[in-house]
């Protein structure tokens, strides 16, 4: 289908989701928020941190590939790879030393709502949903007010053992301190020169520096986790993000493995009276692969329906579940990637027991389905393009206040490249019997075994920044999902 062809389905798509987002009575959505201070790093920035600690050291660091970040070395070095792959990446670091060392060093531009849980939240109470029920283990004052002022946005408390829906602002516990995580944007075409190395950044990206306190927990009180079945009349779905947290040790001699049964009790609880309802799990980056693999295996494993990641992402859960050989072609630019993509996509849906696998990149998406969910291809087709219109309005303008500024989105432009990558993947599945050029055409597939739609994304050249934009279209496409499989439930 050329380009203009898809400018129309996309027109199409968002005005029919716009249609039936309102059939949808409320989702639950936990548990990271935090407050992101946002820095874009020119080459000012990069050449001055650089020479603050020393080109060598960082050269020497970038070897040994950190995956914490424990001082500013380690700090410069992943920001190098970074920049230099151009490439999203998460780090945490457990101490305060960094921020106080970047508060000194660099300043930050702005303060944001961040987290996936949190700017979902926000993102969906922006888009008119009856009920968002937002969940964060650790809400402060600070972090209260990060969340969008409206009556729609509602916090879970127990008042005389009842279960209440307050605004974040009526809810937070005056004792507890904010968790504010270092985004470091960077744009393409900055030119970094350091040591004995010099290269252009390939494309527009961020490193985030997750901070982890040592009283993080993804956790909720017995109290609230008694109540959430109470939850389940005003919810149709769940967004759960986050569970990267998770520690392997902690101080009080608890471990991942208690956490994680807390997180698989939270979801079993969910579906408690609703054993339909779906559940969505927006994947990020987990530097700790006992971590990663644990909630691949023991949380998204028979527990959730719906799994979001980006391209590194994929490559990283590939990698935990013993398929290296596919997850090194998932990150390798060549031809194959977008094949190995698809290939991957399959195997998360059958071997985590999904229903459905969105692969967001630049310029393209993937979704996989099993063939009994009860969507037809064109309205998971109908999900993917709403998603995208909103993650080029977020790309536009950093934020989406309304539906209707999510509408702006389709004023951008399908990216021709994306459109193009996809040729490479029609020409992969027509040689292996999977499809036809003409059943591939439309990004509708239905194969043996499950469900493929692509689609062309539209894909914003400057964006005022990368980070979310993952999140949206996550969620944006979720609960459109939600909202069709409303609509055909109210049919029956
Ligand atoms: N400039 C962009 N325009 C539209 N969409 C974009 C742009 N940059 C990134 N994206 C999309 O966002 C995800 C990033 O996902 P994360 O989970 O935040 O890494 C990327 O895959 C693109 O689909
Ligand atoms: O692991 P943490 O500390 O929850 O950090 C999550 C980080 O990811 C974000 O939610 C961004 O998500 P994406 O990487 O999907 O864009 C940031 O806002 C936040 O700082
Ligand atoms: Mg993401």
């Amino acid at each position: 289908m050329d380009i203009q062809e898809w400018e129309k389905r996309y027109s199409t798509a968002f005005s029919s989701i716009s249609d039936v987002l309102g059939d949808i009575n409320g989702i639950f959505v936990a548990y990271n928020s935090n407050v992101d201070a946002i820095k874009h790093v020119t080459e000012k920035d990069i050449h001055k941190l650089i020479s603050i600690v020393g080109a060598k050291a960082v050269q020497q660091r970038i070897a040994g590939y950190p995956r914490e970040v424990q001082d500013p070395v380690d700090l410069l070095a992943r920001l190098v790879i970074a920049m230099r792959d151009g490439k999203a990446a998460e780090v945490p670091t457990y101490t305060t030393d960094i921020h106080q060392w970047l508060m000194d060093n660099l300043v930050f531009d702005k303060a944001r709502m961040g987290g996936q849980a949190g700017i979902i939240s926000n993102l969906l109470a922006n888009l008119g949903i009856k009920n968002v029920i937002t969940y964060v283990p650790w809400l402060s004052r600070e972090q209260a007010e990060y969340f969008v002022d409206s009556p729609n946005l509602k916090y879970p408390v127990i008042e005389d053992g009842v279960l209440k829906l307050r605004h974040p602002s009526e809810a937070y516990d005056p004792d507890q301190r904010p968790k504010v995580n270092w985004i470091l944007e960077f744009s393409k075409g900055t030119k970094v020169e350091y040591y004995e190395d010099s290269f252009e950044v390939p494309r527009d990206n961020r490193l985030i520096i997750s901070s982890r306190p040592s009283w993080l927990r993804i956790d909720m009180s017995e109290q609230l986790y008694d109540q959430i079945p109470h939850m389940n009349g005003v919810i149709d779905g769940a967004i759960l993000a986050g569970y990267q947290m998770i520690k392997e040790k902690y101080e009080d001699g608890t471990t991942y493995r208690d956490y994680v049964k807390k997180a698989v009790q939270v979801i079993k609880r969910l579906k408690e009276g609703n054993p339909d309802m779906r559940i969505h799990v927006e994947f990020t980056s987990i530097q700790n692969k006992v971590i990663r693999k644990t909630i691949l295996k023991d949380i998204v494993y028979k527990h959730v329906s719906s799994l979001g990641l980006d391209t590194v992402e994929v490559a990283n859960a590939l990698n935990v579940l013993g398929h290296e050989e596919l997850a090194y072609a998932v990150i390798s630019k060549g031809e194959n990637s977008i094949s190995a993509l698809y290939e991957g996509a399959v195997k998360l849906l059958c071997e985590l027991k999904l229903e459905r696998v969105h692969i967001h990149c630049l310029g393209f998406y993937i979704c996989v389905a099993c063939r009994d969910f009860p969507l037809s291809v064109e309205e998971h087709r109908d999900a993917l393009m709403f998603s995208s219109t909103l993650a080029a309005a977020q790309a536009l303008h950093g934020g989406i206040g309304s539906l209707r500024e999510g509408e702006i989105g389709l004023s951008v432009p399908i990216s021709s490249q994306g459109h193009h990558d996809l040729d490479q993947l029609e020409k992969y599945l027509v040689r292996r019997d999977v499809c036809t050029g003409t059943e591939f055409e439309d990004g509708c597939v239905c194969a043996l075994t499950h469900d493929l739609i692509v689609i062309p994304s539209k894909v914003v050249p400057d964006p005022v920044a990368t980070v979310g934009i993952g999140d949206t279209i996550s969620a944006g496409a979720f609960v459109a999902i939600l909202a069709m499989l409303k609509k055909k439930n109210e049919a029956n």
